[in-house]
């Protein structure tokens, strides 16, 4: 097996707020995440897909196809957006790392599927900040 890998990036804004919080619980929880005027993050997406690979072509993947995908159907979703807001698919869910990472797996796990066959997505790997990033291999649970 032969895990290959593809970056993408986005930039969007949030806030970290329970609404059945009181603001001082949620400042409280959340810190300078949640202040109600929104903050934003340079976000880096890692999609990393495994599999054996094609005998003529030598990839697993096409990562140009891959990259293609993932921001059709992920980055043009979220970039430059409102994450609380403007996007649909985290409506009403609160947006952390963890949850966005795992709505971005619902989308891409059965399209990465259609690219090549024997092609799988392993993992995904989403950082906030340098520093804040969360990894998610699909298990269920979430
Ligand atoms: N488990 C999680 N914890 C936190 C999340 C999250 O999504 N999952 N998110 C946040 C904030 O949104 C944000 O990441 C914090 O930003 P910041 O404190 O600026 O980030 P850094 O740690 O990189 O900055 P330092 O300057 O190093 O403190 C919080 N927690």
């Amino acid at each position: 097996m032969v895990y290959v890998n593809r970056k993408e990036h986005f930039n969007a804004a949030h806030k970290l707020f329970n609404p059945n919080w009181t603001k001082e619980k949620n400042e409280e929880v959340f810190g300078p995440c949640a202040n109600e005027n929104w903050h934003g993050h340079n976000f880096e997406l890692i999609v990393t897909v495994k599999g054996t690979p094609d005998p003529d072509t030598g990839f697993v993947v096409d990562l140009k196809k891959l990259s293609t995908l993932i921001k059709e159907d992920v980055i043009n979703l979220v970039d430059h957006k409102n994450l609380n807001i403007d996007v649909p698919f985290l409506k009403g869910k609160m947006v952390s790392c963890e949850i966005i990472i795992s709505e971005f797996w619902k989308i891409l796990e059965p399209k990465v599927a259609q690219l090549q066959k024997g092609a799988s997505l392993y993992k995904l790997t989403l950082y906030e900040t340098p520093r804040n990033y969360v990894e998610y291999f699909g298990e269920q649970g979430i």
